[in-house]
């Protein structure tokens, strides 16, 4: 089953979509390009001026972004909200696990044409929660234990998947990995708390 974050899809997507094409072809084009970059920054900042001057009040946003009790939609992983994400789109497997399947590009560059250290800690870190929200009992990060196996390859499919694995009280275990072509170049073990934090309202 899919957990499909488009269902209430709604003007924001587009734009945070488009935002995130912007990103990307900066980090590609730099300053070697032919491009007018003082002229792009005059463009980007009108841009920035026109939603901030449209911003709602920054409490009215944080309760718009809690609305609902199920999964995010701006966080920086998977919130098709939000331009930093890739975005991640879960599959929940009938074996309780969740899977995802992403290519990422220069922008989340490390090592040369691999994935930085800390974007792999980002993903499995959200994508452990979010199979321990699939699993039915979710928690705050306490421990993230992550194993870097080999580079995570840039430009090529990348699947990430994560299993809610014990619950103990209010301790849940959830383990985690990402893997390109069959080979796994992250594994991520989590220690979660429940510990439900209020929504804003
Ligand atoms: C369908 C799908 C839906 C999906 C929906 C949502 C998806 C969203 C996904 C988002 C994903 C993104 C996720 C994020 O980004 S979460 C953001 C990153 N994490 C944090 O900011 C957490 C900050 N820390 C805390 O808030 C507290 O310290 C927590 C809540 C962790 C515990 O504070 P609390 O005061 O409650 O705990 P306690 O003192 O009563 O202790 C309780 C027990 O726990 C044990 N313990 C505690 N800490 C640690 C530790 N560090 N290592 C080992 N053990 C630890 C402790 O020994 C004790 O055990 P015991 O003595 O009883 O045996």
């Amino acid at each position: 089953m899919t957990m499909d974050l488009q269902t209430e899809r709604c003007g924001v997507d587009g734009a945070a979509a488009a935002a995130r094409r912007v990103i990307d072809a900066l980090v590609r084009a730099g300053d070697i390009s032919g491009a007018d970059m003082a002229g792009i920054a005059d463009r980007l900042n009108a841009v920035a001026d026109d939603l901030e001057a449209q911003a709602p009040p920054l409490r009215d946003r944080l309760v718009n972004m809690w609305r609902g009790d199920g999964n995010t939609r701006h966080d920086p992983a998977a919130g098709p909200e939000n331009p930093i994400a890739p975005p991640l789109a879960y599959t929940g497997r009938p074996d309780g696990s969740i899977e995802s399947d992403v290519t990422l590009g220069l922008p989340y560059q490390g090592p040369p044409s691999s994935v930085h250290g800390g974007v792999s800690a980002l993903l499995l870190d959200h994508t452990l929660g979010v199979a321990n929200g699939w699993a039915g009992t979710s928690g705050m990060t306490a421990e993230l234990t992550l194993r870097y196996h080999h580079p995570t390859p840039l430009f090529e499919p990348l699947t990430v998947t994560a299993r809610q694995v014990s619950v103990d009280g209010r301790k849940i275990r959830t383990t985690g990995a990402i893997a390109a072509a069959g080979r796994t170049c992250v594994t991520a073990e989590g220690l979660f708390i429940a510990k439900p934090l209020p929504r804003p309202r």
